[in-house]
């Protein structure tokens, strides 16, 4: 996940490959929601793990469910032991739900059921986001539910619930504002219906029918089959109880879905038809956003479906301008918001009202960062209507805010694609993890651009400068690859000397041939490998630098290593330290930075990093030591220390890590391009 302040996604050209997709969100808290309530256990599969699933996961916890392991982990299913329709006694305690209405809202409705004494809290946003519908609906049952703060809305408070004047009329509960309403009752209900039937009819017109159909049909998985009366009415039957089903997998999202079967409509060079696989996830899905298919096909997608994939490619070219009742897909559409800026007219998606009441207001905040990016965008009570820029110099590099929602954010980056090849900022780019925190991973697995569009940022310098500190720390606040390139001249220096090889110009092309086919691999720890070995710790040695000095002046050795040094310039970027980068690897960088100390200074640091890992050192062989490796490294022939033209130097004597870090993010800031009129 990029744990970033914002992530620059480079112009991007097209894209073509498999992905795999996290599970959906709305069977996920559903399905832990049911098996938690149920009798037996359940053991579930691919479940999403994401802010929102370990909420509920916390939350069932509380409530006395034995969850095994009490996490999700990767490829492991996940055991929930459920309570049967009884909460232990003297239940109580506060469940904090984060943003998750679909944790929120059902298990509002299960425990004002159950009963016990519980605080449902939240995130700020959880506060600003209705449910008064489903409290009302509560109370007419005899649910006994206060508000903690405003009247209508989270933080709530659940008691003891008084059931002795129920009576055969039917529960009432708007249908017109949110679908999780119903769906709320809809899963708390056969707690109560032992022995008689209980009606739930709708108010208004019930909008997001298809989360009600992923609804009912699992609520039949755990053994409660309700009537649907033309959604209108629901009963379910007296005698109901939950039974565990034993096994159950959860579907790939198909919201999430979205963003990719949109890749592939609008993905595609000049040449070469790219098409983007999409596992997890088919045509014959129980979810409702599965529907976004016909749009994107209406929007000019070409769509082939098996059982549990899609493939997607574009069709026509640019896309057609739709206009369309989207309130069969209101989390997906939003990707259509996005897809019409490269549609050939205005696009229209209305009946979206609910997006006014979601994580954020998604027809504001579409509408505001739309126009960000060149867009001429009308908004209203419940409908947005988008007109692509006029040009291609009408296109804006923008940096996207996301409102903490991962829909803005997973849906903005597809802005990428913009013919104008300018670069796309998004904001808080972990909001993601709601739903898919490796989504941006994802994305770039499959994305490719010119090689010149993935940014470079180059720290050069003599030894103990600070490059490698500061290097690593730029690339953590840009989520930036790294390159460390004097760790593959310690790497080979090291296999050279293991070899018995002397390390100068007599073992030349050997030691070459040795540093090209080194089974060499950083891992995500920074941790370097050769082979099978761990060999962080001994390449850092002293001895280890010098040796790393003497291969390093060697013409044939640096050319060997030249495409593995390549090779790190990956989406969204790079950040290389070492001593040629600037002037030899990466010529055209669009920052070079040239960080240097006084010699004195360089020993004092080396000193202190030494004697703090428990290494003795004395610091005037150090400064002699390092001296000596100055020299050689700016006096050999080939690619020699030394600062390139268009670099900006640094002299860090007086500096802190901290200060390093902040000048050379503020030099990258100034050369970027978003929000500049
Ligand atoms: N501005 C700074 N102020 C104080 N200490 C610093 C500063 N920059 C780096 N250091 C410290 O100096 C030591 C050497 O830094 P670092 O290893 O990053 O240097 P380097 O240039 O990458 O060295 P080498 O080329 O030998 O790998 C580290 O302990 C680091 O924490
Ligand atoms: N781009 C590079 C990086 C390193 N070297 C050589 C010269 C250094 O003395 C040695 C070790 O580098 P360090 O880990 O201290 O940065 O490797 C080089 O020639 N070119």
């Amino acid at each position: 996940m990029f744990n970033t302040e914002f992530l620059d996604i480079p112009a991007l050209d097209s894209a073509n490959g498999t992905v795999s997709l996290p599970g959906s969100k709305s069977i996920s808290n559903r399905v832990l929601l049911l098996a938690a309530l149920s009798q037996g256990t359940t053991t579930i599969h691919d479940l999403l793990d994401s802010d929102d699933t370990r909420v509920m996961l916390a939350g069932l916890q509380q409530l006395g469910c034995r969850i095994t392991p009490s996490n999700v982990a990767p490829g492991q299913p996940l055991q929930i032991t459920g309570i049967d329709g009884f909460l232990p006694n003297n239940a109580r305690g506060q469940l904090f739900l984060g943003n998750a209405g679909t944790a929120m809202r059902p298990l509002t409705a299960a425990l004002a059921v159950l009963g016990g004494d519980f605080e449902m809290t939240g995130v700020p946003r959880m506060y600003e986001r209705p449910i008064g519908d489903l409290v009302d609906a509560l109370r007419q049952l005899g649910c006994a539910i206060d508000y903690l703060k405003d009247e209508g809305f989270p933080p709530l408070k659940i008691g003891q619930p008084d059931f002795s004047q129920l009576g055969d009329a039917p529960i009432q509960v708007r249908g017109d504002v949110s679908s999780q309403f119903l769906t709320s009752l809809l899963m708390a209900l056969p707690l109560l219906a032992t022995d008689r039937d209980i009606t739930i009819e709708v108010v208004g017109e019930l909008i997001s029918k298809p989360y009600i159909h992923i609804t009912l049909e699992l609520l039949a998985r755990f053994g409660i089959a309700v009537k649907n009366d033309n959604w209108q009415r629901f009963v379910i039957p007296a005698g109901s109880r939950y039974q565990s089903p034993g096994s159950i997998h959860v579907e790939a999202d198909a919201s999430s879905a979205s963003y990719f079967i949109a890749l592939g409509a609008i993905t595609a060079d000049a040449t070469e038809q790219n098409s983007i696989k999409i596992l997890g996830v088919g045509k014959d899905s129980i979810q409702g956003d599965i529907r976004f298919i016909e749009a994107a096909q209406a929007m000019g997608a070409q769509v082939e479906s098996g059982p549990n994939w899609l493939q997607v490619s574009r069709g026509v070219w640019p896309l057609k301008a739709i206009d369309l009742d989207c309130n069969h897909i209101p989390d997906a559409a939003m990707t259509l918001g996005v897809m019409a800026l490269y549609a050939n007219g205005t696009t229209t998606l209305r009946n979206i009202a609910s997006w006014r009441v979601k994580e954020t207001d998604r027809i504001a905040a579409m509408a505001i960062e739309l126009r960000k990016l060149g867009a001429t965008v009308e908004e209203g009570a419940d409908y947005i209507r988008i007109t692509p820029p006029a040009s291609k110099q009408a296109w804006k590099a923008a940096s996207i805010h996301t409102y903490d929602d991962h829909r803005v954010a997973m849906c903005f980056s597809l802005a990428a694609f913009n013919p104008a090849k300018l670069p796309v900022r998004i904001e808080d780019p972990k909001c993601v993890a709601k739903t898919f925190p490796d989504y941006f991973e994802a994305l770039f697995s499959l994305c490719e651009t010119e090689r010149e569009r993935i940014p470079v940022i180059c720290i050069d310098g003599p030894t103990a400068s600070g490059k490698g500190t500061i290097a690593a720390e730029v690339a953590k606040a840009l989520g930036y690859q790294l390159l460390d390139s004097g760790a593959l001249y310690r790497i080979t220096g090291l296999a050279a000397s293991r070899a018995g090889l002397a390390l100068d110009e007599s073992s030349e092309e050997t030691i070459a041939e040795m540093a090209l086919e080194m089974p060499v691999r950083f891992d995500a720890q920074q941790r370097v490998w050769l082979g099978d070995e761990d060999i962080s710790l001994a390449i850092r040695s002293e001895e280890a630098g010098m040796n790393a000095s003497r291969v390093s002046a060697l013409p044939a050795v640096r050319s060997a290593l030249v495409d593995l040094q390549l090779a790190f310039q990956h989406l969204p970027g790079l950040v290389a330290d070492g001593r040629d980068m600037g002037t030899v690897i990466f010529p055209h960088a669009p920052l070079k930075v040239y960080l240097w100390a006084s010699a004195q200074c360089r020993a004092e640091r080396r000193y202190k990093q030494l004697i703090s890992k428990g290494i003795s050192a004395n610091i005037s062989t150090l400064l002699a030591d390092l001296e000596a490796r100055d020299a050689r490294d700016m006096n050999r022939a080939t690619a020699p220390l030394k600062p390139a033209e268009d670099s900006l130097q640094l002299d860090s004597s007086q500096m802190t890590i901290e200060e390093v870090v902040a000048q050379v993010l503020s030099w990258w800031q100034e050369r970027q391009l978003f929000g500049r009129a």
